[in-house]
């Protein structure tokens, strides 16, 4: 599999806490794959691993083919990552962050417009990208986080937990946008810890307690529960 995201073996501790346990997974190219977990099960942790903030020894992480531990320049141009918290400057338009962003990521000046619009186009900002950032309600800063993560046409997409602080419409107006993604041929990974973000024909990731639990297409996983009852009964914690 060389255009999606490939994890073998994963471990990693925080002194004596065993944070992931021999976690292994692989997420093609064109699937929105879900990572559910509920607080502490080491989302977080399996996040820092894929972006590099932290580094284990135990394990191998393959990004669009390329071996993060060796080729970690190629394997993180070919990452797209929305972060939990916002990193964007409120006192800059739409198109000065995403050109802010574009030079940072070194992309030729003659691309970066028509990457701009292209990704602004993608999720319906085009209209705002004259609009500061701090103006933008908390969606419409989301959907700009989502197209600046697409600027360099990211093989793989990693979101963490992007819902959160979002209202229900938002909310599902950036999971539809992410699964659309997924469709035109994008390796989603979404973390979360809210049940009804996960679709039955996505793939579903559980971690628990920092190993996974289950692994499959989430209609299949859940079976005739609802997927909310399924992980009540699985991990204890309501989502
Ligand atoms: N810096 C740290 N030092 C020690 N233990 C840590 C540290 N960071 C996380 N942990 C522990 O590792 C485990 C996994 O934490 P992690 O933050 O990855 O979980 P999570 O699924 O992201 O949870 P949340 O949704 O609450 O952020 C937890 O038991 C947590 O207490």
């Amino acid at each position: 599999m060389s255009s999606g995201l490939s994890v073998s073996g994963l471990e990693f501790r925080f002194g004596p806490k065993q944070a992931l346990e021999n976690v292994s997974f692989e997420v093609p190219a064109g699937t929105f794959c879900a990572l559910l977990g509920p607080n502490g099960a080491g989302k977080s942790t399996l996040v820092s691993l894929l972006t590099r903030l932290l580094v284990s020894p135990d394990g191998a992480i393959h990004i669009a083919g390329y071996d993060l531990q060796r080729k970690p320049r190629a394997a993180l141009a070919a990452l797209g990552v929305v972060f939990q918290q916002p990193t964007l400057d409120l006192n800059l338009t739409v198109w000065q962050n995403l050109s802010y962003f574009a030079a940072l990521h070194g992309l030729p000046r003659n691309i970066v417009s028509q990457r701009i619009d292209a990704a602004l186009e993608r999720l319906d900002m085009r209209e705002r990208a004259h609009e500061k950032a701090r103006d933008l309600n908390g969606g419409h800063r989301r959907r700009m986080e989502l197209a600046r993560a697409l600027l360099h046409e990211p093989k793989v997409l990693l979101l963490d937990e992007p819902t959160v602080g979002l209202d229900a419409a938002a909310r599902a107006a950036i999971t539809a946008h992410v699964h659309d993604l997924a469709d035109q041929g994008l390796c989603v990974l979404w973390t979360t810890h809210l049940t009804d973000e996960v679709r039955d024909s996505d793939h579903l990731l559980v971690l628990h307690q920092g190993a996974i639990l289950a692994d499959g297409q989430a209609g299949a996983i859940r079976g005739t529960s609802s997927l909310s009852d399924w992980f009540l009964s699985h991990t204890g914690a309501a989502a």
